[in-house]
């Protein structure tokens, strides 16, 4: 088959309700969104007036928007648009009068002083924001006159979903100054969005920090939308009345009382905003996004690029000068400046943290006892976040729940269990024995107490093991080993298939007839070493036996101080000797709190069935 000589050249058509299907159904999180996008081009127009009359004073030109039920309209004083304009520019999509005095969408913004030279003008670019009318309305109707050419007539554009339009020119009496008014006649299923009660707080919600005026009314007069510059942008008696006005106006945006707000400013973007240290311990990975303006208008609530996922602790409220959204508005595009926030934003909460740290121990400590879960977790891989706070963060010790600074001032060597039920197991014996032992059985905290002598050279941090315990305990005389030393016999037998030893010290709480110490490595490695021997000779046998190492072996400690355990080591029958061990053990067992084995289960049943009969046996 041969191709014609001559392919003529066509033009794609667009099917306009299929496209604003996709920008309803895909694009825009709810149809709300048209009067964000009415807003935000008002606001483009103004910012293009101003260009235009650099000398007009700031507050000459506003926005008014006006709803009564049955119309919509958003009415500007901004750059409006010629003829010729609407043609270029209303009536094809996808097509911006902003892209082309804006910074061109893909030309790279380099280091933070270029990006005060390439500040983006305009928070339009896409060329699509006008479609999301048709979310609520089936024409949208645009009255403008240009402010470029004074004497420019008026120009008239309809736009209809079904992809039609018309354009008319008008004298300029039809619209006597400069600016755009757009109107829209909702559709009966749009009432939701286009109430006059909505409207206006539509208007308020995306509008309360915009700088230009801008007013809404009802039909029976005009009310400011935006009586007062943004919270940060006043000025305040005093630094305590700000720190107080911004805390409230955190509450009243977030709906909580944060524990602290930390203003952000950062000059090389023209931003400024709060971050409100959450009052509650959040799930870590939990995101919460942050509220984004972009030149005062609120264009995303759920950003969460502003921030490095470590501060989930706070929520921000920013207003930003050059942060470029996406089409949908609802994040942001990720660029070198959006990178170079994120990480000044960073920088000002560790800023935040360290100023804390060095000079309010009362707003460290309450920070901390809320979020020491996410310090802990930026802390294991952000030195100098540990550096700063590995002093102050709480951990589980055995002289109770204290910060490492203070428990490493009493104990020069720190010692760490690996688990949780090691620490229960050894706490309150180890304390008696003058042991300091941290329970590093949580999360992070093995790892970050082992740092410790990064930051305080003069302490030493070992992981505590069942000899270096059983060392600290101390030993019997001579005589009193000997005259046991029949009944540890008996009982190093009865309790051999649990591979423990048993040794007789003295240690307090002489309540405690004895201790179990044994770790969870240490029982692994046991598992190991049997499944090596059950299966000897065959693949797994050979494979665990490589693995094997010098199996460690649990350790029963008899207290010498208890009375019970004295009696028992005196015991001559050797059946009830033996009875005595394994229930001895089995209490030591279960005071651990560990999971206990099929067979130490039975083991305990039987002890104490063996007991109870052995009292019966005697009573009788
Ligand atoms: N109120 C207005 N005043 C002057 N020009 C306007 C106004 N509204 C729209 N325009 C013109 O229509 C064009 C298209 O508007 P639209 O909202 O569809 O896209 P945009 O604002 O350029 O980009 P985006 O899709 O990112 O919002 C604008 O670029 C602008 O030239």
């Amino acid at each position: 088959m041969t191709l014609p000589e001559t392919a003529a050249d066509r033009t794609f058509q667009v099917d306009l309700r299929g496209l604003v299907d996709l920008l309803s159904h895909h694009l825009y999180s709810s149809p709300r969104v048209y009067l964000r996008e009415l807003l935000q081009n008002a606001v483009d127009a103004l910012t293009a007036r101003h260009a235009l009359e650099p000398a007009a004073p700031a507050g000459s030109f506003g926005v008014r928007l006006y709803a009564d039920g049955t119309v919509v309209r958003v009415e500007d004083d901004g750059v409006g648009l010629t003829e010729a304009d609407v043609h270029t520019f209303l009536a094809t999509i996808g097509r911006s009068s902003k892209r082309a005095m804006g910074v061109p969408p893909d030309e790279p913004i380099r280091g933070w002083g270029k990006i005060t030279e390439q500040r983006d003008d305009f928070i339009g670019r896409f060329g699509i924001g006008l479609l999301s009318c048709f979310l609520v309305a089936d024409e949208i109707h645009v009255l403008s006159r240009s402010a470029r050419t004074p004497d420019a007539p008026a120009v008239e554009w309809r736009g209809r979903g079904d992809g039609s339009y018309t354009v008319r020119v008008l004298p300029a009496s039809a619209h006597p100054r400069p600016g755009t008014t757009v109107t829209l006649a909702p559709r009966a299923d749009a009432g939701e969005w286009t109430r006059p009660a909505q409207v206006h707080a539509l208007g308020r919600h995306f509008g309360s920090l915009l700088r230009h005026p801008v007013t809404f009314d009802d039909g029976t007069g005009a009310a400011s939308v935006n009586p007062e510059p943004a919270p940060w942008a006043r000025t305040y008696p005093t630094p305590g009345a700000r720190s107080r006005a911004l805390a409230a106006y955190g509450e009243e945006v977030f709906g909580f009382e944060p524990l602290d707000t930390v203003e952000l400013d950062l000059p090389a973007v023209g931003l400024k905003g709060i971050a409100c240290v959450l009052p509650e311990t959040v799930p870590a990975g939990r995101s919460h996004g942050h509220r984004v303006h972009v030149k005062g208008m609120l264009l995303s609530e759920q950003a969460e690029e502003i921030l490095p996922e470590w501060a989930f602790f706070v929520r921000c409220v920013i207003d930003a000068e050059s942060l470029r959204p996406t089409a949908s508005r609802e994040s942001l595009y990720e660029d070198d400046t959006l990178a170079a926030v994120r990480d000044a934003l960073a920088e000002r909460l560790r800023a935040w943290i360290a100023r804390a740290a060095a000079s309010d121990p009362d707003l460290l400590a309450r920070f901390l006892q809320v979020h020491h879960l996410a310090v802990k977790s930026l802390a294991v891989h952000d030195d100098e976040i540990l550096r700063m706070l590995l002093p102050w963060l709480p951990f589980e010790t055995t002289d109770g729940h204290t910060t490492l600074d203070e428990f490493a001032r009493t104990h020069r060597t720190v010692l760490v269990t690996s688990s949780v039920e090691e620490f229960r197991q050894v706490a309150a014996i180890a304390s008696a024995a003058g042991l300091g032992v941290v329970n590093g059985g949580y999360t992070y905290d093995r790892e970050l107490v082992h740092r410790l002598p990064e930051i305080r050279s003069e302490a030493t941090v070992a992981d505590l093991d069942p000899a270096t315990l059983t060392a600290h305990l101390d030993p019997v005389d001579r005589e009193t080993e000997l005259a046991a030393g029949a009944y540890l016999a008996q009982a190093r037998d009865a309790l051999a298939v649990f591979d423990c030893d048993v040794a007789l010290r003295t240690f307090q709480p002489a309540s405690a007839p004895a201790l179990l110490v044994d770790s969870r490595e240490a029982r692994h490695e046991r598992t190991r070493s049997r499944l090596a021997r059950e299966q000897e000779g065959g693949l797994w046998g050979d494979l665990l036996g490589a693995l094997r190492q010098e199996a460690p072996r649990a350790q029963l400690i008899l207290n010498q101080l208890n009375p019970l355990v004295r009696t028992a080591v005196a015991i001559d029958e050797p059946e009830l000797a033996r009875t005595s061990a394994e229930a001895l053990y089995g209490q030591a067992a279960l005071l651990s709190r560990r999971p206990l084995r099929p067979a130490e289960s039975s083991l305990i049943n039987r002890s104490f069935l063996d007991l109870l009969a052995h009292a019966l046996r005697k009573d009788s």
